[in-house]
């Protein structure tokens, strides 16, 4: 039986990929929790849908499979045991377990159809949808403090971010953000519970009860033995190394780490805004972090002798890319074409986002004029998709998908 998930570089034809259709919960956002939500704005529905239907349709068009994460949830819930376990971890995630509603909210949940359930949670639960007079709690009544039981997800479209494939394997992320940290509970009960996946052996390369913070947008998969993470906003040294032991020691094809510093900041919030591979040579970057006079602090990570992992450092990402994909020329196409105005521009609308759909051809944001002629003009085929409402959220193609399976180069 053929293996549901493979992903042994960042450019193979895709032919399966996860999305996040824009939802209520995207309606759900207001001015005062912008920031907590990890949003600058607030995209209007209607739109944001139209966009992201015109992405999926452009997949499609090449013949990449399309699978929605909330259809595989409710998928996966088949049964009233995994349904109402998946309610009570999600309420425990929500913390609607410590001094909470947790019974009244598990029973509001447990009463409605999968589908109603899971864009439920995905949405949130607001406090004026529980009668008065089933409200016990003092901050149950505090609805104009806080309007929310469980708080929306609107960042579920960037489904990149809250697991990511490694070969046959994932990632379930430990997120660094509480407004995501929820977000990785949904993969959880994918892989174990979905008939596409159970019964096929899935390595958990690291799992989102782990300690520290790792996020799908900063793992790149650069070749067969060779992935690239962020050490960045959101992803930690710590998780890092943890993943590499993992994947050394339980037999994936991953022989090589290259963890690279980037600045930590928003508009750099994962390693995939900066930094992405278009080609077998050729890879989109942000200039701003290169450094002065082209120097970072990158570090690879190997199967010491004893045991342990070893780390080595490095300063130059294109000698780097040059020595762990043994190629003699790598091209860097800068993000705005070098211009400072352009650059930052493009790069806050995620013009070095790129998804790469198989070696030397990408989906981009129609807005990053520039960004997009220049990759053009490097020999790439670059399919744009409008963006005026998918780009409130600080996320780009890469961002809002998360390939499943990837034919080999
Ligand atoms: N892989 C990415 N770059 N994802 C972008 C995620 C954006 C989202 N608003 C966040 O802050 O988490």
């Amino acid at each position: 039986m053929k293996h549901p998930i493979n992903v042994t570089s960042e450019i193979g034809e895709l032919k399966t990929v996860l999305l996040k259709r824009p939802g209520k919960e995207v309606e759900n956002l207001t001015p005062d929790f912008l920031e907590r939500l990890l949003f600058d704005d607030i995209p209007y529905l209607p739109t944001i849908q139209k966009e992201h239907d015109y992405f999926a349709n452009a997949l499609r068009n090449r013949g990449v499979e399309v699978l929605y994460l909330e259809t595989l949830v409710c998928e996966a819930l088949h049964t009233p045991e995994i349904r109402e376990q998946f309610v009570e971890e999600m309420l425990i995630a929500s913390k609607a377990n410590i001094n909470g509603a947790f019974n009244q909210l598990k029973n509001y949940l447990l009463e409605m159809t999968n589908q109603q359930l899971v864009d439920k949670v995905m949405s949130g639960i607001l406090k004026s949808e529980i009668p008065s007079n089933q409200k016990t709690h003092l901050y149950e009544l505090t609805e104009d403090f806080y309007p929310f039981y469980i708080d929306p997800m609107p960042n579920l479209y960037f489904t990149r971010d809250p697991a990511a494939s490694i070969g046959n394997g994932v990632t379930i992320n430990p997120m660094k953000r509480t407004a995501r940290k929820r977000e990785s509970l949904f993969m959880k009960y994918i892989i174990n519970h979905h008939p596409r996946f159970v019964g096929h052996d899935i390595p958990v390369w690291i799992d989102r009860d782990y300690n520290f913070s790792i996020e799908g947008g900063d793992q790149l998969i650069l070749s067969k033995e060779t992935i690239a993470i962020g050490i960045s906003d959101r992803s930690t040294a710590q998780a890092i190394e943890k993943l590499a032991v993992n994947l050394f020691e339980n037999n994936s094809t991953i022989k090589k780490v290259v963890a690279i510093e980037i600045p930590k900041c928003r508009a750099f919030m994962h390693l995939d805004t900066v930094f992405t591979m278009v080609d077998f040579n050729k890879f989109t970057i942000h200039p701003e972090i290169l450094g002065k006079h082209g120097t970072m602090r990158i570090y690879i990570l190997e199967n010491g002798s004893d045991g342990a992992v070893q780390i080595t450092e490095r300063n130059n990402l294109k000698e780097v890319l040059m020595e762990v994909l043994d190629l003699e020329e790598i091209v860097l196409i800068p993000c705005g074409g070098g211009d400072q105005i352009a650059a930052s521009r493009e790069q806050w609308n995620d013009g070095s986002n790129t998804l790469a759909i198989a070696p030397g051809v990408v989906v981009t944001y129609d807005r990053n004029f520039v960004s997009n002629e220049l990759l053009r003009q490097h020999g790439i085929e670059v399919i744009e998709i409008p963006s005026s409402e998918l780009s409130r959220g600080r996320g780009g193609p890469r961002c809002m998908s998360m390939p499943i399976y990837r034919e080999d180069l």
